[in-house]
Parts: structure tokens; sequence; C-alpha cells
């Protein structure tokens, strides 16, 4: 178990309390340090009255008073302490008091890693007891205590730095990031390209909300690129040397799902023959991407809401979590998520949990549909054809790298990629597998684009607003119609209905069929 330690400044009502049980040239010390009359009033003081309790393994005892009396204070003390003497001019300073402290608390957390870090907010000035609950609610992450009429207790501040002011603060310009973008690419998003104002706008964001331990929830139609950009924030944050887990919460078996998550212990079910980490143990030190998480059922949720609650006074990424038939676990996991569904939606009817939003949405970021992006798909069509010709010259040799024309870049502008960039990129693929010259020309894209050129349907997108119209319900409408479409040509077989549709993993589409309540019968496949 962690030993509690306690940090506490020595204040006046200390020194006060020594004096008066002391000699009288202890007691003329301390009221020539005070500057006070007399001693007046009773009782230890709230540091010994702290220690008296037993509750702490040891004190460290922040003090800017004279050796002698540090020394005079110890010995009064009678119980395992450190005094720490800082130079402190006037403590009610702030930018004085921030220094003393943060250095202390820093030597001290460098020394003592496992500790359960314990601050006594009484003794001191205004200032101290500020800086105290600011530093314990941010980089220190720590339990308050004070103490009253002789008693001590602990003080819960129902507030988190972390995710109250955080995403305010990330809202605001700020200057520092902006001036980075500005002189280049910012480390670790060398991979997204974009330059419209909405990906500049969330680049910006995410660049921002990188470098901070919070959780990041990416909002944005299938394909818009909300796994890239989780993996960006993973690359430019200070985790980007330990693992990116992603898990697509949709897709695991119902009976496996807490095992993928949390690990088993051998024996844990049949077929456990042998003990096996979860995605939280396998994140540990990096971060987890939940993938659809939209689709994450409920019974899941409640499992996920557990662990991503860190207990009091631990860091924001500290996760404590059940092994499958096994003993509790702990991991320092940042959790990034993604969903194209509509949560404030999904939690009004029901089908998701609020506490769970809340909890992963500590920063928003939303990507814009492909259409939406002035200008964007030439860019975006070189960037990805560059990668598809890295990949194939990889595997055959003697494949020319191929380009796209004036006219084929005009035709990709012109079409509504309903797919977004997955469509693009799907399309780039064929292109450069069906053409035999170096360019790729507008016409040998057409059979590539296909129905993407010619827009989605006139009446799916002129459907007249107002009258009771929703576009969630139109919209999985149209979802229902791809779905059963996509299973009619591929007779039954999700896998190949999933690739036509463009879906990284079958299991998406058939979470999607369960969502939609799509009844797929057997005989349905055949003609
Ligand atoms: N801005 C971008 N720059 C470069 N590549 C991108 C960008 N956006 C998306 N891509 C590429 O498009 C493809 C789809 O992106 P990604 O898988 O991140 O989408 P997604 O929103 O997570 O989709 P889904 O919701 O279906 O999981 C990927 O190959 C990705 O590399």
């Amino acid at each position: 178990m962690s030993q509690r330690l306690l940090v506490s400044w020595i204040g006046h009502n200390d020194l006060a309390a020594m004096a008066r049980e002391s000699s009288d040239a202890v007691r003329d010390a301390v009221l020539e340090t005070t500057r006070w009359k007399s001693l007046g009033g009773t009782g230890t003081g709230p540091v010994r009255t702290a220690v008296d309790s037993g509750a702490f393994a040891h004190a460290h005892l922040l003090s800017n008073y004279s050796r002698e009396l540090n020394a005079a204070y110890r010995k009064w003390l009678g119980r395992p302490c450190t005094v720490h003497e800082v130079e402190l001019t006037d403590p009610s300073d702030y930018a004085q008091v921030v220094a003393c402290a943060d250095r202390v608390m820093r030597e001290l957390h460098q020394k003592h890693k496992a500790a359960e870090w314990c601050i006594l907010l009484s003794p001191g000035t205004p200032a101290m007891a500020a800086i105290w609950v600011l530093l314990g609610k941010s980089r220190y992450p720590a339990r308050f205590y004070q103490t009253f009429g002789g008693n001590m207790a602990e003080a819960v501040i129902p507030y988190e730095l972390i995710d109250e002011y955080l995403p305010h603060l990330l809202r605001a310009p700020d200057e520092h990031l902006q001036r980075l973008a500005a002189e280049g690419p910012v480390r670790g998003f060398e991979e997204i390209v974009g330059e419209s104002r909405a990906i500049r706008a969330a680049k910006g964001l995410a660049a921002r909300a990188a470098v901070r331990d919070v959780s990041v929830l990416l909002l944005g139609e299938s394909g818009t690129g909300k796994e890239e950009f989780a993996r960006a924030i993973h690359k430019s944050s200070r985790r980007r040397d330990k693992p990116f887990v992603p898990v697509n919460c949709g897709a695991i078996p119902k009976e496996l799902q807490e095992a993928e998550l949390f690990g088993h212990a051998k024996g844990a079910f049949t077929g456990a023959d042998r003990e096996r980490a979860g995605a939280f143990a396998l994140a540990d030190g990096g971060t987890l991407f939940l993938d659809e998480l939209g689709e994450c059922p409920p019974a899941l949720q409640v499992k996920l809401l557990r662990a991503l609650q860190p207990p009091n006074g631990k860091g924001p990424c500290h996760r404590v979590f059940d092994m499958v038939g096994g003993k509790p676990q702990t991991a320092d996991v940042r959790v990034l998520a993604a969903t194209n569904r509509d949560l404030p939606t999904a939690i009004r009817d029901g089908s998701f949990r609020e506490d769970l939003y809340y909890r992963l949405n500590v920063i928003e970021i939303t990507l814009p549909p492909l259409a939406g992006r002035d200008g964007e798909v030439p860019l975006l069509a070189d960037h990805l054809l560059g990668r598809v010709n890295a990949q194939f010259a990889a595997h055959e040799p003697g494949y020319r790298h191929k380009s796209l024309s004036v006219a084929a870049k005009k035709l990709l502008s012109r079409c509504p990629w309903p797919g977004n960039v997955r469509q693009l990129q799907n399309v780039l693929v064929r292109a450069a597998v069906l053409t035999d010259g170096d360019v790729i020309e507008a016409g040998d894209l057409e059979t590539a684009v296909g129905t993407a050129a010619h827009g989605a349907g006139g009446d799916t997108l002129e459907h007249p607003l107002g009258n009771g119209f929703n576009l969630d319900a139109h919209l999985d409408e149209v979802r229902k119609h791809y779905l059963l479409r996509a299973m009619r040509e591929s007779k039954g077989n999700k896998s190949r209905a999933s690739k036509l549709l463009g879906m990284k993993h079958y299991q998406t589409l058939a979470a999607q069929i369960d969502r939609l309540g799509i009844e797929w019968g057997e005989d349905d496949g055949s003609e």
C-alpha cells in the first residue's frame, strides 16, 4: 500500500502553540518573528493536530523561519517529519509562494513516486492555501485536509481543474501554439492534410489538447479522419513513445467485451487457458482509442465508466479496473474516443449514458464532411495518391508512380463524397490499379468514381425541411437502404457487404444492422 505523506507550511499559529509550551528564549524568538504582542490562544496548532491524528506516515513541512526555530519546532512536534527551509520574503506574494511550493513538491514527487499526497491547508496565508489548491488539483494530485477546533477533517473540493477549466482555456486562442503552427507543421500532425478553415480549426484544437492529458471526443461522419486525428494527438503528446491501442467498441462480441478491455486471468472462463492483458493494460503509459463509441452496448458503458473515474487524489489518467477473474489492476491511460452518432440524441432516447458522455467529452472536436472543405479535394487527392504510390511501389517492383491530371482533379472536386476521405482514398486506389499510364486522367476516374460523381440521389438531398423532418431519422433511413443493398449484393455475406460499404470491420456492419433493427433473414440473400 502506498504511504500517506503530509505536506504543510508551518504557520504562525503552529509556532505560537510551540512557544506556549517552551522556554522564554523560544517564546521571545517566536514573538519577534510573528511580530505579535503576546501569544494568546490555546490548542496545539494545525500541524500538530494533523500529525497527532496518526493518519500520515511522515510530514514534510515548508518553513521560512530561522533554522533555530525550525529545529525547536521539530523537537516539540516529536513525530517523523522533515522541515524544508525556503526563501520567502513575503508570504502573501503568490509568485514567491508558488515558486517555493512547486520546487519542494517537485523534489518530493521525484523522491517518493508511489506516495499518496495529503496537503494541510490550514497553516499560513490565504495565498499559501490558494496555491496548495491549484497545485493539488493539477500538477501534484493530492487530498486536502484542514483543522478546526483541534480536529482534523478532509476538505473535499468539488472542482476538477482539468475537466472544468481546461476546455475553456483551450477554446481561447493559444498564442504559443498558433505561432508554432504558423512556423511549420505541428509535430505529430504531418499526416493530416487540409488548409480549409474547418480543418485548420480542428488541427489547432487537437494540437492544444494533445499536450494536456485530457480526454478528447472526436465527432464526424464516417471516413472524415477521426482515427487519423486520434493518432496525431497521440503522436504529438508526451505519450508518443508508448502504445496507441485502438478498440472498436461496436465490434467486440458481447461475451468478450469485458475481457477485451480489462483482460482476463487464466481459467476465468472456458477457453481462457492463459492470462491475457486487455486494452487498458496494453495501453499503459500511452493512449486508448475507443472507436465507434456510439455503438457501445449499455453493459459495456457501465464498465467503461467505472474504469474512467480516477480515484480521489489521483491524476486524470489513473485507471483502476478489474481483470476478469483476477485482481484489480491500475494503469496510466489517456483515453480518446470517436463516434459518428449524435450522442445527445442517443442520451435522450436512453441508449447512451450521459455520465459517460461527459467523462469522455472534456474536449470535443468535430471533423467536417469532405464536401464542406473548400478547395481541399485536390490537395488531399495528391497526398492520398502519394500514399497509394508508396504502398504499391513497396510490393510491386517496377511500379510507376501515378499523378492526377488537372481535369481529373476538377472532376474529383465536383463529387459530393458521402463517404468522405475514405471514399476518395478508395477511388484513388481503384484508379491507380486501373490506369496503365503515369497520369490518371478524368476519363480513368469516371469508372472509379461511379455514383460519387453524380450525387447521392436528388430526392434524398432535396427532402423538404420542417413539418416533422428529422435529419437523424432521415439519415438512418438512407443508411438502412444502403446496408440492405450491400447485404443483397453480397448475398448476405457481412464481410463482403462491409467492404462494399467502405467499412473497416464487418462487426461495424453487424452493430449497425442491430441498432437500426434491420431484419435480415437467411433467404433474403438469394435472388
Ligand atoms: N485530413 C486528412 N489527411 C490525410 N488523410 C486523411 C485525412 N482524413 C482522413 N484521412 C484518411 O482517410 C481514411 C479514413 O480516415 P479515418 O479512418 O481516420 O476515418 P474515421 O472518421 O475514423 O472513419 P470511421 O468513422 O468509419 O471509423 C484513412 O485512410 C485516413 O488516413
